[in-house]
C-alpha cells in the first residue's frame, strides 16, 4: 500500500463544473482517427472516409429477371392458351454466359434469371407460360415490350455516389458496396480503448471474495460499453491502489491504446491512486462536475502520443453513467461520428413516480419507459445511490433533471436519453 495520497480533490459545492463544459473537454481531447483502407466485413460498424460511386452502370448488362424463353415481340404476338406459338429453341443462356448472342426471327432462346439476354430480345416469357421445351417451345401468352427484362443501369448509372463518406457501415451498406464491386474502402478507424479498472479490494468475476472484496462490475461494463459504441476494447486485468503498479500499467498500455479509461481512485480517499499518479504528469485535470452520479471526474492526456485519458470514479453507476455522458461522445467523434447518436434518442417522457433532486447538479436517474396511447412513459428503477449497481439490469434510459430542479413530482414531463433498448 502507497502512503496516503497528497493530493487534495478542489471541489467544494462552488467549484462543480457544469455537464457540458466537462463533456467539451473530453471532446476536444480527441480527433477523428486518420482514415486507412480495410476490407468490407472489417469495415462493418465503422464510418466510411470516402464516396464510393458505381465505377459502371448497375446492371452491367441488360439480363433476364425470369427463367424463361427470350422472344422477338412479333414472333409472339398473337399467342394464347387457345392458340398457342411454336418457336424453335437455337440456344440456352445459363447465368454467366458471356455469348454475345443476337435473337434471329422466328427463334427462341431459352435463358436463366440473370443470364445477359440476346441482342434483338422484346421480351422474356417465363417458363411457365410454356411446355418447358428444350428444342422448341409452344408459348402460350404474348409479353409485353421489355417484361422480364431487366434494363443495364435501371438500378444505377455509372459515376453515380451510392454509399456517401460519413456513413456508419450497415450490413445493407455492405451489400452495396461488394454490389458495385469494392473488395475495400476507405473508413475511419476503430479507436483502441483500453479499460483499467483500479481498487485493491476489487477482484476477477469468478474468483472467490475475501471479506471487504467485491468482483469487477467496472472494468467489464466499460470495456463492453465502448465495444458497443464501436470502438475495439481491451479490459485490463484489476490493478491495485498501489502508484508504481498503476503507472506501470498505464505506460504499458499507452502502446495499443488510443485511449484510456480508468475506474476508481479519483475522489478524496487516502489510497485514490488515478488521481495521485496522473495528477503528477500535469497533464490530467481532476474536477468536480456538477452532476450526480459521476462527480468527480478528470481527463487529459498521457505520455509522448498525448494518449487521451479519461478517469471515471469507482462507483459503479457513476462508471457507467459517466462513459455515457462523457466517453461515448469522445469515442463516437474518434470513429468519425457527427451530430446527435442516433443510438441514444432524446425524448420526452411524463414521470409516473416522484424524487428528489440536488440543486446545482444534473441528475442523471436509471429509469424504465414505455409507450402508451397518449404518449411516453418513465418510472425510476433504483434509488440515486450510485453503488445500487443490479437496478442497471432495469434501465432502459437515463432521465436528466437538470440543475435548477430539485423535485420532480409524478405527472412532470421529463427528458429521457433513451440506451437502445425497446420499451420495457
Ligand atoms: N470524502 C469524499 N468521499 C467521496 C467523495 C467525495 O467527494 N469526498 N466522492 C464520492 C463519490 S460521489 C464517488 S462517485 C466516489 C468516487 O470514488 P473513486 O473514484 O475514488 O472510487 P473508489 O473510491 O475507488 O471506489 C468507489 C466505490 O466503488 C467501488 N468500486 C471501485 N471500483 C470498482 C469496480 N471496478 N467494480 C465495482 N465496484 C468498484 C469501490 O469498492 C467503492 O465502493 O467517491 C465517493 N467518496
Ligand atoms: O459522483 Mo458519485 O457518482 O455521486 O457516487
Amino acid at each position: 500500500m502507497t502512503a496516503p495520497s497528497p493530493v487534495r480533490p478542489a471541489h467544494g459545492p462552488a467549484q462543480l463544473v457544469a455537464v457540458d463544459a466537462h463533456r467539451r473537454a473530453c471532446l476536444d481531447l480527441v480527433r477523428p482517427l486518420a482514415p486507412l483502407e480495410t476490407s468490407l466485413l472489417e469495415a462493418l460498424g465503422c464510418v466510411l472516409a470516402e464516396d464510393v460511386v458505381a465505377p459502371w452502370p448497375l446492371p452491367a448488362f441488360d439480363n433476364s429477371a425470369m427463367d424463361g424463353y427470350a422472344v422477338r415481340l412479333v414472333d409472339v404476338a398473337g399467342a394464347t392458351p387457345q392458340a398457342p406459338v411454336r418457336l424453335p429453341v437455337v440456344a440456352d443462356l445459363a447465368a454467366g454466359s458471356g455469348e454475345a448472342l443476337r435473337l434471329t426471327a422466328g427463334t427462341a432462346v431459352r435463358i436463366m434469371t440473370g443470364a445477359p439476354v440476346p441482342r434483338g430480345t422484346g421480351a422474356v416469357v417465363p417458363v411457365e407460360w410454356t411446355d418447358g421445351g428444350v428444342v422448341g417451345v409452344e408459348v402460350r401468352h404474348a409479353p409485353t415490350e421489355g417484361q422480364h427484362v431487366r434494363r443495364a443501369g435501371e438500378d444505377v448509372g455509372a459515376g453515380v455516389v451510392v454509399v456517401e463518406a460519413g456513413t456508419r457501415l450497415e450490413p445493407r451498406h455492405v451489400a452495396v458496396l461488394a454490389a458495385v464491386g469494392r473488395a475495400r474502402v476507405r473508413i475511419r478507424p476503430r479507436p483502441r480503448v483500453v479499460v483499467v479498472s483500479t481498487g485493491s479490494e476489487v477482484v476477477e468475476p469468478g474468483a472467490a471474495l475475501a471479506p471487504g472484496q467485491l468482483h469487477d462490475a467496472n472494468g467489464f461494463a466499460l470495456t463492453a460499453a465502448a465495444l458497443d459504441v464501436g470502438a475495439q476494447a481491451y479490459r485490463v486485468g484489476v490493478v491495485r491502489d498501489e502508484a508504481g503498479e498503476l503507472q506501470r500499467t498505464l505506460e504499458d498500455q499507452l502502446v495499443r491504446a488510443d485511449v484510456l479509461v480508468t475506474s476508481g481512485g479519483v475522489s478524496a480517499g487516502a489510497y485514490d491512486v488515478v488521481r495521485e499518479v496522473l495528477a503528477r504528469t500535469g497533464t490530467v485535470t481532476f474536477r468536480g462536475v456538477a452532476m450526480q452520479p459521476g462527480m468527480p471526474q478528470g481527463a487529459g492526456t498521457l505520455g509522448e502520443g498525448a494518449t487521451p485519458v479519461f478517469t471515471l470514479p469507482g462507483n459503479p453507476v457513476s462508471a457507467f453513467v459517466s462513459f455515457e455522458v462523457f466517453v461515448r461522445p469522445a469515442l463516437r467523434r474518434m470513429l468519425g461520428e457527427e451530430g446527435p447518436d442516433p443510438q441514444r434518442p432524446r425524448v420526452r417522457a411524463v414521470a409516473t413516480a416522484g424524487w428528489r433532486s440536488p440543486a446545482g447538479k444534473e441528475q442523471y436517474v436509471r429509469g424504465r419507459w414505455w409507450r402508451e396511447a397518449d404518449g411516453l412513459r418513465v418510472e425510476p428503477v433504483s434509488g440515486p445511490g450510485s453503488h445500487l449497481v443490479t437496478a442497471l439490469a432495469r434501465t432502459t434510459c437515463l432521465v436528466v433533471v437538470p440543475p435548477h430542479v430539485t423535485a420532480v413530482a409524478a405527472g412532470d414531463e421529463v427528458d429521457c436519453v433513451l440506451l437502445g433498448a425497446g420499451p420495457a
